[in-house]
């Protein structure tokens, strides 16, 4: 094969930033050398590469907030030089059941994901296989609800789903396992769900007088329509992941074993995209069930203010 002189290289290497643009969070330079690895023969690197996006997982690296507070019912982590956070609920032994605590602990790490320019997506999933999420914790539901002043305060999950809505960067959920109850809409409110084969989905809540007639009710008429969401409420049945997908409730289904290489991918592909147009069509695709609260999101009054100044750049990633 002839030798590449340099000026080939530099063309190749700004053709290649132009096909795929470095994340901030990437030197221009090291995502051209990757690129320029896939022209060259038959390496490690191209065949690591699928469709033009790495496949290998990344290096996951502890994240903090700056509340300063340690988590104990969640892990919240950031992929090494690329702009993927993952918030992961630690509770395998209640199948994730969240209670107050782990509300608190995911909606700080979800703030400090949404504030941190360096992150364009999270992945929101459960420690473990065996549960995505089992809903609200039932060992602190009492005859009032749930309940413990005294050590949580009260179960603010609806809080939590108002955040993951409106938070201007898309949220993967990546389940394996029960998604149920309280964990059920968890994951509808995502932006998309990717599950593994394993996946179960239901809505328990009417066998413990539970209900969610907010987001729980109107974004599942919404992705499955009236009469199943019905059938999905009233008879509190579960449903595969091959079910769920054909329903419209979820994105894809893959092997457990490539669940979060197949997730990594979608996030790396949405990465290459402009982030202002994905929080733009964020907003857009929910504004129909959000309303005008979902049309206060900052992205749409950011815009109108941005397009107002000189320095307006289309791309900027305002937090
Ligand atoms: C999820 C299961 C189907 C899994 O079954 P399986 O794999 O056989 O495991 P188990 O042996 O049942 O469970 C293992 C272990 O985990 C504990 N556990 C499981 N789920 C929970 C839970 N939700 N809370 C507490 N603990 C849980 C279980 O007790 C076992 O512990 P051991 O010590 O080993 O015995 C199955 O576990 C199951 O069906 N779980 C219960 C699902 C459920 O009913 N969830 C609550 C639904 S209601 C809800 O989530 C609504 C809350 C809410 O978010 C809400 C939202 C909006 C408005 C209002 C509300 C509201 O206040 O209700």
């Amino acid at each position: 094969m002839a030798e590449m002189t340099d000026s080939a290289r530099r063309r190749i290497a700004s053709i290649a930033n132009h096909i795929m643009p470095a994340h901030p969070s990437q030197s221009q330079q090291g995502n051209a050398i990757a690129i320029l690895d896939c022209s060259s023969s038959m390496n490690d690197s191209f065949h690591r590469v699928h469709g033009g996006v790495p496949t290998d997982i990344p290096v996951w690296t502890p994240a903090r907030d700056d509340s300063g507070k340690e988590y104990t019912d969640i892990i919240y982590e950031k992929a090494v030089g690329e702009g993927i956070a993952k918030i992961t609920i630690n509770r395998p032994e209640r199948r994730n059941a969240f209670r107050p605590q782990t509300i608190k602990e995911l909606m700080r790490a979800f703030n400090d994901a949404r504030d941190d320019n360096s992150i364009g997506v999270i992945i929101f999933t459960g420690k473990g296989t065996k549960a995505f999420c089992s809903g609200g914790d039932q060992s602190l539901r009492g005859k009032e609800g749930y309940v413990d002043y005294d050590s949580f305060g009260r179960l603010n999950v609806l809080d939590l789903q108002v955040q993951i809505r409106r938070l201007p960067k898309p949220v993967i959920a990546m389940v394996a396992g029960y998604a149920v109850g309280g964990g059920h809409v968890l994951h509808m409110v995502c932006d998309l769900t990717i599950a593994a084969a394993n996946a179960i989905f239901g809505q328990t809540g009417p066998k413990v007088g539970s209900f969610d007639a907010g987001y729980g009710a109107s974004i599942m008429c919404r992705l499955i329509g009236p009469k199943k969401a019905r059938e999905m409420w009233y008879m509190t049945r579960f449903y595969t992941a091959s079910e769920a997908e054909k329903m419209g409730l979820i994105n894809t289904v893959v092997e457990l074993e490539k669940l979060e290489e197949e997730t990594v991918k979608w996030c790396r592909e949405i990465l290459r995209n402009s982030p202002m147009a994905i929080r733009v069509l964020k907003s857009a695709v929910n504004a129909v069930d959000d309303g005008h609260a979902g049309l206060q999101v900052p992205s749409i009054s950011s815009i109108f203010q941005l397009s107002l100044s000189p320095t307006y750049n289309n791309d900027a990633r305002v937090g």
